[in-house]
């Protein structure tokens, strides 16, 4: 089966084979192709030109792009997408003063999203959730990362673990899973910290490694939730099971909990709201990328991931929605493109990277997806007609997507 598509306005973000991540200045640099042709054979890129050079292929489904741009799917590489209700009364709370901490210090947050995950049947979160992939997925998301960490129990950790690995059964969505049993303590813990942590690493890990449940491992590194000595332990048990750390970490408070993850050669550390420069200092020269979830500032109001000054230093920089009940009940990629624009001074050239090829790596995909690059996933957006791709993130609130294509199929 093979698919042309046709007078491209613009084909963005072209790549050659082996381009895992872009670094610092790279990231300026956003290559495309004006007045394209891309042909995809089965579910791949199998080539891709300028319109001179279009092939004639009369059995081909084509797909005329005239006046469109057309770009990879977003790679979200950080969201809690599966879960069980809303928060909305906490959001209405802080509209009314309190603040996320406040909220979570009286038995809201994390352990609200604990208590109606525990309560809903496996099936019914699997409901709730497919809903949310299939927006995003219209909204241009291609892969995604989901993470476990509103259970918190044994069998409530495993039960969102098994609803990740169904989606990932029945949608063309790439989904990589990660195990965050260390988002909180449950309150009959509150107290007893090593013994949670004991349960994590001797209940929680062999069964989910048993089951092959997840990709990753994660902890929320932060005051009042994990110490560093906490997460180290997480992260060393992680790795007996082959599961690399993707850790949260500086949300809140900078506890030098980065130079710990690099120690531990994490895959990412995201969030980065609060960077000091010897955070920066110890992310220079690794294979460990920073994620911004610039979505998480806008709706609780904390302060923005330093991208500038990150970038500046010679940094990679991914972004990602971060979705899930309490800090971003979004998972709009576009939306977070066009606020690390708006509001990191990201240019729109550094926000696509980010959103696309360093996306894909925050999730070990990136010898698949990412890019426009032969032999990659067939994963495009096609726009509606707009003059240039700066358009994207200029018209912040609108939906500029005219088709999204996963695997060769459109969504
Ligand atoms: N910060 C930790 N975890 C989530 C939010 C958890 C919640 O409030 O449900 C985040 O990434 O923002
Ligand atoms: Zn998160």
């Amino acid at each position: 089966m093979q698919t042309l598509i046709i007078h491209i306005k613009e084909l963005i973000q072209i790549r050659e084979i082996g381009i895992q991540k872009v670094s610092g200045s790279e990231m300026a640099d956003l290559p495309l192709l004006k007045n394209a042709f891309l042909l995809i054979e089965n579910n791949l890129i199998a080539d891709f030109g300028l319109m001179n050079d279009c092939p004639t292929l009369p059995d081909a489904k084509v797909i005329d792009a005239t006046e469109k741009v057309v770009l990879p799917t977003w790679c979200d590489s950080h969201t809690h997408l599966v879960y069980a209700g809303n928060r909305v009364q906490e959001f209405v709370d802080r509209i009314n003063g309190l603040s996320y901490k406040e909220i979570a210090n009286r038995g809201g947050g994390i352990l609200n999203s604990a208590q109606q995950l525990n309560e809903t049947d496996e099936n019914e979160i699997y409901e709730q959730s497919k809903v949310r992939l299939e927006e995003v997925m219209k909204l241009g998301t291609g892969a995604i990362e989901i993470k476990s960490g509103y259970g918190l129990t044994v069998e409530g950790e495993i039960k969102m673990l098994r609803v990740i690995k169904r989606l990932a059964e029945n949608y063309p969505i790439k989904i990589k899973a990660t195990f965050l049993g260390a988002h909180a303590f449950p309150k009959e813990f509150k107290e007893n910290h090593s013994g949670y942590i004991e349960l994590i690493i001797n209940e929680m890990l062999p069964k989910i490694a048993e089951e092959n449940l997840a990709d990753y491992i994660d902890a929320f590194l932060e005051t009042g939730y994990f110490t560093v000595e906490e997460t180290e332990r997480i992260m060393e048990a992680g790795k007996k099971y082959g599961l690399i750390s993707k850790i949260h970490v500086n949300q809140f408070t900078a506890i030098n909990g980065i130079a710990a993850c690099v120690k531990h050669n994490a895959l990412t550390v995201d969030h980065l709201e609060i960077v000091t420069e010897e955070d920066i200092e110890v992310l220079k020269n690794t294979e460990t990328m920073p994620v911004a979830l610039p979505s998480c500032s806008y709706f609780i109001s904390i302060p923005y991931t330093p991208a500038r000054k990150m970038i500046a230093a010679g940094l990679p920089l991914a972004l990602a929605t971060d979705y899930n009940p309490g800090t971003t009940p979004s998972g709009n990629m576009n939306f977070v493109v066009a606020t690390a624009c708006i509001k990191m001074k990201m240019t729109p050239e550094e926000a696509i990277n980010a959103a696309t090829i360093n996306g894909a790596y925050a999730m070990g995909i990136s010898a698949t997806h990412g890019s426009i690059t032969k032999g990659k996933k067939a994963n495009l957006i096609i726009t509606k007609p707009i003059h240039s791709f700066y358009q994207l993130p200029y018209e912040f609130g609108s939906n500029l997507i005219d088709e999204v294509i996963i695997e060769g199929k459109t969504v």
